[in-house]
């Protein structure tokens, strides 16, 4: 049963450039999160970005494969959280559950406003439209060279719509993620993500021993 009276969860998102090495890290920071929450009957819930509920997995399998119009790029990257915050982030966080988001609203900034060059103005009407009043309580940004993020996606897979863009695309990405992290210093802490996955950890178990230090 949901207990009516837990207090409000809290909002992680992972954001950084294709091959930074953010998805390598979500699964140590929720084991390291649900050590500290399960004892105190609170869930950490994982989840992704485009994608994370039935419908938004479908969108995902367009947007990561098929080319489309700027435009509708954007609006099916909202439409997809639109679907994500109703089915999982906000009720997570109203049971007092911990979500952690493998990206969230930066990635389009980044991605759709960076790389593609669609006008500010517009993505920031769409997240007034579609989470006026939600951001994470913390971004953890995964910053890396262009040149080893490249490096590291050539050696593990098949390429998706995304990864296969040129240098000068991940270049206009990675300065928007970098002129958001400026924006918003409170909320997003920038990790050099060049550096060995142990070095990366011991900054992490930093960052999270003190959230944790905070909750009730
Ligand atoms: N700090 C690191 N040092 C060396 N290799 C790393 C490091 N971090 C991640 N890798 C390796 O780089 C590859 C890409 O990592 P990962 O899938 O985590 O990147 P990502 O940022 O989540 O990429 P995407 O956004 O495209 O999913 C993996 O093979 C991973 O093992
Ligand atoms: C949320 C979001 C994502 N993207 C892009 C960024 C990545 O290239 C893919 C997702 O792949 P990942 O391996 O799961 O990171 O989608 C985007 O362009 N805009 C967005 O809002």
């Amino acid at each position: 049963m949901t207990d009516s009276t837990a207090s409000r969860g809290k909002f992680i998102s992972f954001e950084g450039i294709d091959g930074a090495g953010k998805s390598t890290h979500i699964a140590f920071v929720a084991a390291r999160l649900a050590a500290t929450l399960e004892a105190k009957g609170k869930r950490v819930v994982s989840s992704r970005e485009p994608g994370g509920t039935p419908l938004g997995e479908k969108l995902r399998e367009l947007l990561l494969h098929e080319k489309m119009h700027l435009e509708t790029e954007a609006l099916l990257m909202f439409a997809s959280r639109r679907e994500h915050i109703a089915q999982v982030i906000a009720p997570g966080l109203e049971r007092g559950d911990w979500v952690i988001s493998d990206r969230f609203t930066d990635a389009s900034f980044a991605y759709q406003g960076g790389g593609r060059g669609l006008d500010r103005a517009k993505m920031e009407a769409l997240e007034q439209w579609v989470h006026p009043h939600l951001q994470p309580d913390l971004t953890l940004l995964f910053d890396v060279p262009l040149d080893v993020a490249r490096a590291r996606l050539d050696a593990t897979r098949t390429l998706d719509k995304f990864e296969q863009e040129k240098a000068d695309f991940f270049a206009a990405c990675r300065n928007e993620y970098l002129r958001r992290a400026a924006q918003f210093p409170e909320r997003i802490v920038v990790i050099d993500s060049s550096k060995s996955i142990a070095e990366i950890q011991d900054t992490l178990v930093g960052i999270l021993d003190k959230l944790l230090q905070v909750i009730d």
